[in-house]
């Protein structure tokens, strides 16, 4: 038994893993499949058996031949992990793959590498063969890219913001192509930043497992396959998906970012050409893949042999090694998987690979964490931009509604000339077509015209073959010409339609906006006028306070006018005018607090107003009815004033006709009585006469009683009148003067009254003289009344 390193290796930074697929139809014969590979239990340890010229054995001795140990070597492997040919895609996943995931998410660059000869299942571990979500059939990279989503929402309640890019690339034949985007050939680059990598490969940015898919369809449709002997579907390219996680932590003490690349790589099968049978260019694809896996093979001898302290290694000799040089023997976390065949057909393949991948087991790594500030510098950018247009839109927002017009109207314009230019250029076009016609009409009409006059052998000209295939070959390019002329003149003419239809769309859709401009500039134009409507009631209904005002000053003027007359005149001061007089007193009051109401209400009319804010319409409205009912309510009030004042004055004239009337009458009987008096005191004496002066006196009295009687009363109602309303202290005192003289003279006359006249034949000089003092106190005394 041949061991080969036979400790489990422990070097995290390079694992080995080792997939036997199992067995196909085409290696099964008659039911029948021995297998070379043997897995040990405890998935570490691997033996492959190389059987001694097993291929002389007949059929029906094989499995006795197998069974003895001395026809076989066995080589015996031991491995970071081996899975036998029932291991399912979810455990190679689960115990390999994941690991370089976490690796990715940590910050490191993870390879893994799937190796192996062609028809091994390289595809199928790193792709499988299906696009379904929940297929088990799901390779290394959908499962690795839902491994990424599921731990970005797992951390989506933390600081952390993840982008996740993805990039397909194929080195066929040797030259790298972007399989995501048609590109021309790309060269591979290295800086001391990002390492190596291709130059201008796209990265397609991806935010679920349906974008993911959408990728790997659209990159494994463009790789190239063919089906060779050995593989329907066999891969005749290397490829390369390459996942970067950048990932930015907000943390007390500042940002800190991260990037972690996993590049998945299914490459190339190796194959035997005397095996597979290739010619042609499927030949010459599987030098180029021979080729490149040989130096990969070399690479990995110079990392792995001891050569000095610097050895040479020929990353360059082929694209697939110069673009992994980071995953062999730099900054990564690398894994190996090398898949074998168990046939008996692949022994050689397979022991060469598994050699292949033994020696691989010693490559030193050196990864770290990509972390310095300059990474993450994309989702920074990202990040930043967003920022950006976040600013601008705001502006944008903020710029004026004006602005937008004046550009509209500016584009507008522009619509509008291109249009006429259009137009212009049509009818210049049309008016070309027409001339040219005319002039081919011309031409035609002058040849025959000529041709009708010339003969040719007796012939008419035109009738000889000669002239008539010339004219026919003239009539030809004419034609032609005709036509091209025709067809360019078409497709000018389509060209201005189409230039037509589109200046129409577009002077449609800037009438469109333009409407939409002036239906708000109306709205604006329509509340405007409301405001002013509004102004104006408000002002009309200020000058009619005005109007209203003054008018109740004139009144009250005149009423205090009134009353005084009333006073000098000694006549009571009608009720009506008292109560018109305190209720003119309050509608002043009333109107000047009306106005102040007024005033106060139109404030925030106004202040609305400067502020260029828009009151509802409702607010308006109601505002707009209080005040005309108000309005109404003081025309109305104003009319009964008036009607009420004309009452009065009325009522005042007549009873001032029929006061005059009444006393006039009265002082005229009480003069008649008093001239009866004087004649009968101043005629001869009798005691007749004297009884008769006594009855004239006695009626007399009567008379002035009844004269008296309402001015007391008068005064007496003037007097608490005056009281009850706090009239002046002087005003009292003049009216207490008037009364105490009244009933001076009611005094005077009545002792006069009571005087007893003596008979006249004792009439001595003296009692003539006494006589002559009565007649002038009794004189005296109608001149005081
Ligand atoms: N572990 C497995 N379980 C089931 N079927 C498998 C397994 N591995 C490979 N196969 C089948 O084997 C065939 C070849 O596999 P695949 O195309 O993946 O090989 P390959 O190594 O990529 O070949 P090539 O190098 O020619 O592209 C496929 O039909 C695949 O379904």
């Amino acid at each position: 038994m041949k061991q080969n390193n036979g400790q489990t290796p422990n070097n995290e930074n390079l694992r080995v893993v080792i997939r036997v697929r199992p067995p196909m139809a085409r290696e099964i014969n008659d039911g029948k499949f021995i297998s070379t590979v043997q897995v040990a239990p405890d998935n570490l340890q691997l033996c492959i058996f190389d059987y001694h010229a097993i291929e002389l054995v007949p059929d029906e001795d094989l499995e006795q031949y197998v069974s003895n140990p001395s026809n076989y070597t066995l080589h015996q492997f031991t491995f970071d992990y081996v899975y036998d040919q029932d291991s399912t895609q979810e455990q190679v996943y689960n115990t390999t793959a994941a690991l370089s995931v976490d690796s990715t998410l940590q910050g490191y660059n993870s390879t893994i590498i799937a190796y192996g000869q062609t028809g091994t299942g390289k595809t199928y571990t790193m792709h499988g063969f299906s696009f379904n979500p929940n297929s088990d059939q799901l390779g290394i990279i959908p499962r690795s890219l839902h491994n990424i989503f599921n731990h970005i929402q797992m951390k989506s309640n933390s600081s952390t913001t993840f982008m996740v890019r993805a990039s397909y690339l194929q080195i066929y034949n040797e030259n790298i192509n972007d399989l995501l985007r048609d590109s021309p050939t790309l060269n591979i680059r290295e800086d001391k930043k990002r390492g190596v990598f291709v130059e201008n490969l796209s990265e397609w940015a991806v935010r679920g497992p349906a974008e993911i898919y959408q990728l790997m369809r659209k990159g494994n449709a463009k790789r190239v396959t063919a089906s060779t002997r050995m593989n329907d579907t066999s891969s005749r390219s290397h490829a390369v998906f390459i996942i970067t996680v950048e990932q930015i932590e907000e943390k007390a003490e500042g940002k800190s970012a991260k990037v972690g690349k996993l590049n998945l790589v299914d490459l190339a099968g190796s194959e035997r050409v005397r095996v597979t049978g290739a010619t042609g260019q499927r030949l010459e694809e599987s030098k180029k893949i021979n080729q490149s896996l040989s130096a990969l093979g070399n690479v990995i001898a110079a990392l792995t042999e001891n050569r000095g302290s610097k050895p040479h290694i020929p990353y360059r000799d082929s694209k697939i090694t110069r673009l992994l040089e980071d995953s062999l023997g730099g900054n990564c976390k690398t894994t190996f998987m090398a898949m074998i065949s168990p046939a008996i057909d692949a022994f050689g393949e397979s022991l060469s690979t598994l050699k292949f991948a033994n020696r691989a087991k010693t490559i030193k790594n050196t990864p770290i964490v990509n972390q310095d500030g300059d990474q993450g510098a994309l989702l920074r950018k990202y990040q930043q931009e967003i920022q950006k247009l976040k600013s601008e839109l705001e502006e944008r927002t903020k710029q004026p509604l004006e602005n937008l017009v004046n550009e509209l109207e500016k584009e507008k314009q522009k619509a509008l000339e291109d249009k006429q230019e259009a137009q212009s250029a049509y009818e210049q076009r049309s008016k070309d077509l027409f001339k040219e016609t005319e002039l081919r009409k011309q031409l035609e009409e002058k040849i025959s015209a000529l041709n009708s006059q010339m003969l040719v052998g007796g012939q008419k000209i035109e009738e000889t073959p000669q002239f008539q295939s010339a004219l026919e070959k003239q009539q030809r390019l004419i034609r032609q010409q005709y036509q091209e002329k025709l067809t360019e003149l078409e497709k000018e003419r389509q060209s201005i339609e189409e230039d037509k239809a589109q200046t129409d769309k577009y002077k449609q859709l800037l009438l469109k906006q333009r409407d939409i401009m002036i239906a708000l500039t109306n709205r604006l134009n329509d509340r405007d006028e409301t405001i002013l409507q509004l102004q104006e009631e408000l002002d009309v209904y200020e000058k009619l306070q005005k109007e209203n005002e003054d008018q109740l000053h004139s009144q009250q003027i005149k009423l205090e006018q009134f009353e005084e007359l009333f006073m000098e005149n000694k006549i009571e001061i009608p009720l009506v005018l008292q109560n018109q007089k305190q209720y003119n007193k309050e509608k002043i009051l009333g109107i000047q607090n009306d106005a102040q109401i007024q005033k106060l209400e139109s404030i925030p009319v106004q202040t609305l107003h400067n502020n260029q804010q828009v009151q509802s319409d409702a607010l308006i409205s109601y505002e707009l009815k209080n005040q005309i009912e108000i309005n109404k309510q003081i025309q109305f009030d104003l009319k009964l004033t008036r009607i009420e004042l004309e009452k009065s004055k009325n009522e005042i004239e007549q009873l001032k006709k029929q006061k005059n009337q009444d006393q006039i009458s009265i002082i005229e009987n009480a003069r008649k009585s008093v001239d009866r008096i004087l004649e009968q005191l101043t005629s001869e004496q009798s005691e007749q006469n004297l009884e008769n002066v006594a009855k004239e006196l006695n009626q007399l009295q009567k008379m002035l009683k009844q004269v008296l009687q309402p001015s007391r009363n008068h005064v007496k109602g003037q007097y608490s009148f005056s009281k009850s309303t706090s009239d002046s202290p002087n005003k009292i005192v003049l009216i207490n003067k008037q009364n105490d003289q009244m009933a001076k003279s009611t005094g005077q006359l009545v002792k006069l009254m009571q005087m007893k006249p003596q008979p006249k034949q004792n009439q001595s000089p003296v009692l003539s003289s006494k006589l002559k003092q009565k007649q002038k106190s009794v004189g005296d005394l109608w001149n005081q009344i």
